[in-house]
């Protein structure tokens, strides 16, 4: 999966937990030319082990603390519910210089320093720990990452982790206060317009169309507008630029709005928000 022109001075992550989101931001970093051998994961399961040890071509271990004795920054990358306890499980691996990173929804800064802090280890007591919210965009290095510093991450931390996110998209360091709305935009946003694009194929087949013509269509539609909307001009004059007054476009904006698609969307966001923020108490089983 490497381009070629690999730089050995690059940072070794390790990933603790390799599932859809670790292995985006993996196979990102493998596609612009990080080196395999500068990234490593953990899976808690054998069979799991092997098969990402395959897909990637990088070492995959047991989660444990020789797993993260050597690397310069730790992801944790499982579900929010195992996070402390899976951070907890590497602490006799971490070194001072450790940056240790979670992607994981609703789980806090302060919550992570306080693990860190209960180990009774003074050194990891000040460890650098930096909250991400990537996407799977990171997959084909389109991703984008709200990124904030805990307290004792200083610049050097941050900048460890940005080189790994810009790798695999664009990065914005917002304030912690805001991840659980960024996560509820960007992070969960994909999954929104995979809907509308699965929505659009599905009408136009019920217009006749053959499913793989709406299929080719509704793609290229979307990457069109992507692009469209990267150029920077603001959405709604892209939306008027194609709507002509009585036109058809106008009858489909209006059918749109009748059905109340802009307050479905401020809806869908609070909801989205309000569940990153649950995820992150510490009494949420079902995480
Ligand atoms: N998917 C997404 O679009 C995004 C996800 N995130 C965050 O990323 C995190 C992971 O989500 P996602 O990748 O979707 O979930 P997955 O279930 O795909 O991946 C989680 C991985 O962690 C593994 N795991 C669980 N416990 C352990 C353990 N003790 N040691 C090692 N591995 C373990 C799981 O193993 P097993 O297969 O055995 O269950 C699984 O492979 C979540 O916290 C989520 O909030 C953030 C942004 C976007
Ligand atoms: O659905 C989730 O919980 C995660 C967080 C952002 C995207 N997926």
């Amino acid at each position: 999966m490497s381009t070629g022109g690999e730089r050995t001075d690059r940072p070794r992550v390790c990933f603790l937990g390799a599932g859809t989101m670790a292995g985006a931001v993996i196979g990102g970093m493998l596609s612009a030319g990080w080196p395999a051998d500068r990234i490593t994961a953990t899976h808690r399961r054998p069979e799991g082990r092997a098969a990402v040890a395959e897909k990637y071509g990088i070492e995959v271990t047991e989660t444990s603390p020789e797993a993260v004795a050597d690397a310069d920054l730790v992801v944790v990358a499982v579900k929010p519910y195992a996070a402390l306890d899976v951070l907890a499980s590497v602490v006799e691996g971490l070194s001072p210089h450790t940056v240790v990173a979670s992607l994981c929804a609703g789980i806090t800064c302060a919550a992570m320093e306080s693990a860190l802090e209960s180990t009774g280890r003074v050194q990891l007591a000040r460890l650098s720990v930096v909250r991400v919210m990537p996407n799977t965009a990171c997959l084909v290095r389109a991703g984008v990452s709200g990124i904030s510093a805990g307290r004792h991450a200083d610049e050097q931390a941050l900048a460890r982790v940005v080189e790994v996110m810009q790798t695999v998209g664009s990065t914005v360091e917002i304030p912690e206060a805001q991840q659980d709305a960024l996560a509820a935009v960007s992070g969960s946003g994909g999954a929104y317009l995979a809907l509308v694009a699965e929505a659009m194929i599905e009408a136009g087949v019920h217009q006749g169309l053959p499913r793989t013509v709406a299929d080719d269509l509704v793609r290229q539609t979307f990457a069109g507008a992507a692009a469209l909307l990267v150029e920077g001009e603001h959405p709604a004059v892209l939306r008027e630029q194609v709507t002509s007054p009585a036109g058809s476009t106008a009858a489909a904006i209006n059918a749109l709005e009748s059905a109340g698609v802009r307050a479905a969307f401020l809806s869908a966001i609070a909801a989205a928000t309000e569940r990153n923020r649950a995820l992150g108490a510490p009494a949420d089983e079902s995480r």
